[in-house]
This record gives C-alpha cells, structure tokens and sequence, in this order.
C-alpha cells in the first residue's frame, strides 16, 4: 500500500527507483562455550573463507565504477584477513579459552585496534584500526550468517535509504546507479544533503523513519523539491510525479538561458553568483550551471577522501585543477575545517563532549601548524595558476585571525625566497560563522579582505541548535531577524573598510532570503551550483531599491523567521 515520508527537501529533483538500504545490520552475539574445539575452528576458516571471497568481489567492482584509488581500501581489509598474526590468534584463543569464534573474534580485534590506536607518532598505523574494525565486522557477519551492505557492488538504479550517510559512505556510491538519496538523520545544511547537491541527486533527510518503513526492492519516488518520499507508489502517484519531473526539467531548460549571462537586477546593479564545491572533480559542474567564481571549496574533503594526510604535492594539483578549470575566476579555497562532524581516520581527534564547540578547523591548524603550513604552501604554489583566495573556518577572535594571517605570510614569504612563482595579489579573508566574531565584524573588518558569511554553522551557533539534528531543526531559522541582524552588522562592517562580503551558506542559494541579502547589499552569492541559475532568474526580476526597504523592515519591524517570510513572498510574487 502506498504510503508518504515527510522529510526535509535537501536536494532538487524528482527519481524513481528500488530501494537499497543501505543499514548496518544486527551483529550482536552472546559469549558461549564450545565443546567442539575443531568444529568452530573450521566455522571460523569458512567465514574468514567467505569474507576474503566477497572483499576480491567488492574490490573488483569498485575498482571499475569507482577507480583503483577508492579501491585501495579494501586491499588493506584483505591484508588483515591473511595476516597469520591476526587469524592465528583467533584460531588459538578459540582452543585456549574453548569459547565461541564470535566472542574470541571480539576479544582479538579489540587488541588490534588498541595497540594501532596507541601508535600516536605513526598516523598510518593508526589508520590500521579502523580496517580491523571494517573486517572484524565482515567477518563477524559471516559468523553470524546475516548480510553486510555493500553499496560499491550497486548495478542497477536505486535510491540509497540509510539511517544517515557519511562523506566516506558518499565516497563508495556510484553516481551513475543513485538515482535519489532518503535518509532518517540530518537537516538541510548536514553533510549529507550538501553532498546530494553536490551530486545533483534529488535527496531528502530527516524523515526519522525511513529505514523501519521501505523494505529492500521496494520502488520509492524521492521528491527532493517538496521533501517528500512516496513508498510503493500507486499509477496515480507515478503519473503525477512523472509528470513533476518533466516540469522540473522544462524549468531547469528556461534557467540553462542563462547559463552565460552575467547576474543583474531589474534595475542594472551586478553582483557574483557563485558555486561552492569539495574537489577539483567539482568544478565542471560549476563551469556547466554558469558559476561566475568558485566562493568556497571546502579542502576538508581533500582531506577526507585520502587514506593518510595528502602531501603537499597532491594539495597542489588539486588546487591548480580547480584554478585552471575555473578559468581566471576566482576560486576561493577554505582551509581545513575538519571537527565537528567531519573525521579523519588517520587524525585521530580526542572524545569530546560536544564536538561542535571544540577542538575543529582553524583551532587545529593554528595547533597543528605542520599541517596548516603544507597547505597554505600548497596554495601559494597553486596561485600562480589562477585567481585564487584562502579563507579561514571558524575564526572567532582577531587574534586568530592575525595568527592565521601571520603564518600565511611566512610561508609567502619562504617560497618567495626560494624563487617559488606565487600570485602577486591574494586574497585573504574568513568565514564568518560565529556570533561572537559577527559582533566584532568592525574590528575584524580591519584585517580580513573579505568576509563569508556560513550561515549554516551561523544559525546553529546563534540559536544554540545543533545543524543535523532533527529535533531541533524548527530552529535552523535563516530569516529570523536576530540573524539578519548579525549579517547586516557584516556587510556593513565589511563596506566600511572598503572590502567584500559574501555568503557561502546554504542561505545564499534559498529564494527567501537572496530578496533580503540583495536589500542588504550582499556582494557575493555562493551556493550549491544547481541552484545558481535558479538564483540568477530570481535576481533579474528584483530591483534592489525595492529589496533594500524589504531588508530594512525585516532586520527592524520583523519580529519572527515567518514574518521575514511573509514579508519577501507578498513583496516578490513567491
Ligand atoms: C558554509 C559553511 O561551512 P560548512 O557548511 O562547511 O560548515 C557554513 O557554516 O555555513
Ligand atoms: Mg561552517
């Protein structure tokens, strides 16, 4: 019987398609002793057996859809398995103790991980512990006699429903087969849903309950424009959105229009629409939707997608690809803003209670500073190639900010000693996503070349709402006004000094708020590149006089988020 799921739009578009679900199964076991000492020993050869078995399978398919880098990981997997070290001691601990494979399987790989995640001064045996854990729980669901997903062996087109998905999960899927994304956690501005829209897959997040209603194989429509998924869809319902879709795409067809113009208003004034992207392989989409600059890479996923720290050299190449591939716009590349919910496995970062208010981003590279000092050399390298900017995450105080810049210069000036060409003229700013630092924007203003407004981690530090969480999500308000406010100080801060203001947010691309942003003189508009040019047309119907009263009433009359909201729609026809 049909039934509809209530989520969070997160990603355009509409797909219909089997689900895949993409959940960790049950793997939980109770300690039992065994008489027939061979007997288990020969149950835990055939999982080992089957495990290896089905690895050479998983790497084989992934090194074709995916390529032979993201298939590298599970060599290392394959390398644990006929480690005589790690088998023997589970062979042995099953005739010693005379317990069950599971609970010596368990008892083994604990030690594995404790002793690699011990190895501080070795950040690649470190990585090692989380391969014990991958095949651990391999080989324990082959004990078990229950199935692990393996989504790089997708091959026919499906839509990926999961309890959440990490960067790394997005890493194994195969664009060509994922048609739509629904999920249980996250909220428009999770990672999640910018991946989606990095992916141009229709997605919606938050739904709670995805994974205990669509069973495996049934057919789901994803509707990422209103946020709703439809399980086992009547004719009715599959006319009706195959219908929506064709209209989506007639839409998208008049925005393609304007894929070469430049972005202005109805009464003449420009400004820069602009994409933001992860990796260098981001960028022909950003070239393809019309993106007049590139107004944030988030290096992280540099980062992220790399089995060990990415040397200098690998950070190179992939800045001057994005520079060349953008053509002398400007690209304006974050540092590493990993914390948070961002990990990396080889950069192990200690337990901490709320992870949003602690050790991430600029906090790590002014801590870790043979890591911050790679990659602004790596970028000063790559500036030769293009029109590049840097900015930095998470800045709160002007003391970081004089810090970071200080450390940028050094390196400047190093590789310029060195006869290194570097660009004359770079630009550096920050990101402007703590309230404390939007209060100070004056004083900020003074040492920055540009600020960029994050609304996502903006909001959630001014309402106190955690970004992914879906309890809270009522909060994640963009239009309220103590927010506008705290962006108007920014703008205005910047102008003052003579500088550029810009936001790279996902509020930048939302057609509520670009009326108010344009009355508040935002300069710079970066947003996932699929809606750029949905934002371009919204701009030329707008005249900025107009939007400028809109914006003075929502920053002093408004009293709530829908007040904000009624106010733009009556005044621009939405
Ligand atoms: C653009 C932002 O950064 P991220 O989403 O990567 O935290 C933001 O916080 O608005
Ligand atoms: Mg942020």
């Amino acid at each position: 019987m049909t039934e509809m799921l209530k989520g969070i739009a997160a990603s355009d578009g509409i797909a219909r398609a089997k689900a895949y679900l993409l959940v960790q199964p049950d793997l939980s076991f109770s300690k039992k002793s065994i008489d027939d000492v061979q007997a288990e020993v020969d149950r835990l050869h055939k999982a080992v057996a089957a495990s290896s078995a089905e690895l050479k399978l998983v790497r084989e398919t992934a090194a074709k859809s995916l390529g032979e880098e993201e298939a590298q990981v599970f060599d290392a997997h394959m390398m644990i398995l006929d480690d005589p070290e790690f088998v023997g001691a589970i062979e042995s601990g099953i005739k010693d103790k005379k317990v069950n494979a599971e609970q010596v399987l368990s008892d083994v790989s604990a030690n594995f991980i404790q002793m690699f995640e011990a190895m501080t001064d070795n950040p690649y045996m470190q990585e090692r512990a989380a391969d014990v854990r991958d095949v651990t729980k391999r080989l324990m669901s082959h004990l078990l006699g229950v199935t692990l997903p393996n989504p790089s062996l997708i091959d026919e087109e499906v839509i990926i429903i999961a309890h959440d998905l990490t960067p790394s999960d997005t890493a194994q899927l195969n664009r060509k087969y994922v048609k739509g994304f629904i999920t249980d956690l996250g909220g428009r501005t999770s990672h999640s849903a910018i991946m989606a829209r990095s992916l141009e897959i229709p997605a919606i997040v938050g739904t709670e309950k995805a994974t205990s209603e669509i069973k495996e194989d049934q057919m789901v429509i994803v509707d990422g424009n209103g946020g709703v998924g439809v399980i086992d869809p009547s004719v009715d319902d599959v006319k009706k959105y195959d219908q929506a879709a064709k209209d989506f795409a007639a839409q998208k067809a008049e925005w393609e229009k304007l894929k070469n113009e430049k972005t202005i208003t109805k009464d003449g004034k420009s400004f820069i629409t602009a994409a933001n992207i992860g990796t260098p392989n981001d960028v022909p989409a950003a070239v393809d939707n019309g993106a007049e600059a590139v107004g944030l890479f988030r290096s992280e996923f540099l980062y992220m997608d790399s089995a060990e720290l990415p040397t200098e050299d690998e950070q190179f190449k992939a800045y001057k690809a994005a520079l060349e591939g953008m053509n002398g716009k400007q690209v304006v590349v974050r540092t590493m803003d990993i914390g948070g919910d961002k990990h990396l496995s080889y950069l192990p970062l200690p337990e901490e209670m709320n992870p949003f208010l602690g050790y991430r981003a600029i906090r790590i590279s002014l801590d870790r500073q043979d890591i911050f000092r790679t990659q602004l050399r790596a970028l000063l390298r790559a500036s030769h190639y293009g029109n590049l900017a840097i900015m930095f995450p998470m800045i709160a105080t002007v003391n970081e900010f004089k810090q970071a810049k200080a450390i940028y210069e050094e390196e400047r000036q190093k590789l310029i000693d060195a006869g290194t060409p570097v660009a004359d003229k770079i630009e550096v700013g920050m990101m402007m996503e703590i309230p404390a630092a939007a209060v100070i924007a004056d004083k900020l203003a003074k040492y920055a070349d540009f600020f960029s407004i994050g609304t996502n981690d903006l909001i959630q530090y001014s309402m106190a709402a955690d970004r992914g969480n879906e309890h809270v999500s009522y909060l994640y308000q963009p239009y309220n006004p103590s927010i506008l406010r705290l962006v108007k100080r920014t703008i205005d801060a910047a102008h003052k000094e003579g500088k550029w203001a810009g936001m790279c947010g996902e509020a930048a691309g939302d057609p509520i708020m670009v009326p108010v942003l344009l009355g508040l003189g935002l300069d710079e508009y970066s947003m996932s590149a699929t809606s750029i040019l949905k934002i371009r047309s919204l701009m030329r119907r707008l005249d900025t006089a107009d939007m400028k009263k809109i914006a003075d009433q929502a920053v002093t009359e408004a009293e709530t988020n829908e007040d904000v909201i009624n106010l733009v729609k009556k005044a621009t026809n939405q």
